[in-house]
């Protein structure tokens, strides 16, 4: 049985409604616009997926929002921890998984370590090395790194895209259980190629496109979802990312 995780306790200065502001925010690289003035709100609670083809600026997006950029201008204001799960789950080899998620946390973070572990349901492998982990295990215990900081804001940047299809699936279960224990403080904003993956997942889908968000679709459907249920967004959101049905 998962136990949860301390929750959060809001500051008198924390703007209620968003997790994070973005205005205006631009990004170069050597002369060339990769952000362009964009601008974007996420709700507090809200889980966003962020599509783009590849080379729209997805990642840059995502290393300012985790502060890993100090090289842009405009604004851009994150209420709460930032915490990021990378493709890669980027574990210390030398240290055991429970050393791994604890990291970085004051003392005591050992037993909130555990119960991230718990959450993710990677208890057994608490005292393994790294390197004896699955793909999907050690994309468990990135998640379970990420949660035990207790995040205003989780940025996914396709934690997925590496796993087979069906620990996809059952990370997928895993990812829209978590929110939703931890919605309340926690808002999640998920970069993916996977339109699918997008569909079944976000309350907000963002098309990234000549530096901006181009697109913004609300999904309303109840989850769990279905592709079936979803064709006429499926299509429209391919459309935006230039993809013909039929040709992926
Ligand atoms: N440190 C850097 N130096 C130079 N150019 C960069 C740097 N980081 C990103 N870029 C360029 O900025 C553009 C956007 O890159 P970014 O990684 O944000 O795209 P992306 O949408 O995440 O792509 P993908 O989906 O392929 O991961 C690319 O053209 C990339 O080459």
């Amino acid at each position: 049985m998962a136990t949860r995780l301390p929750t959060r306790v809001a500051t008198e200065h924390e703007a209620p409604g968003h997790t994070a502001r973005v205005r205006g925010l631009s990004r170069a690289f050597g002369g060339r616009t990769v952000l362009d003035r964009l601008d974007l709100d996420i709700e507090r609670g809200e889980f966003v997926a962020l599509l783009g083809r590849s080379g729209s600026g997805k990642s840059t997006l995502l290393r300012a929002l985790a502060g890993l950029d100090r090289d842009t201008t405009g604004q851009l204001a994150v209420d709460g921890t930032v915490a990021v799960a990378f493709q890669e789950p980027r574990l210390l080899p030398w240290k055991r998984v429970i050393d791994n998620v604890a990291l970085g946390l004051p003392p005591g973070g050992r037993a909130r370590a555990r119960d991230a572990l718990d959450e993710v349901g990677l208890t057994a492998r608490a005292d393994a090395w790294p390197l004896t982990l699955s793909g999907g295990e050690a994309q468990r215990a990135s998640l379970a790194r990420a949660l035990v900081r207790e995040p205003g804001l989780l940025l996914l940047d396709e934690p997925f895209s590496a796993l087979d299809a069906l620990t996809r699936i059952t990370m997928h279960r895993l990812v829209l259980d978590l929110w939703d224990r931890h919605a309340r403080d926690t808002s999640v904003l998920l970069v993916t190629h996977d339109v699918d993956e997008a569909l079944l997942l976000a309350d907000r889908v963002l098309v990234l496109g000549e530096g901006r968000i181009a697109h913004e679709s609300r999904i309303e459907a109840e989850r769990p979802r279905r592709i079936t249920d979803l064709t006429a967004l499926r299509a429209r959101l391919l459309g935006q990312l230039g993809v013909e049905e039929g040709t992926r």
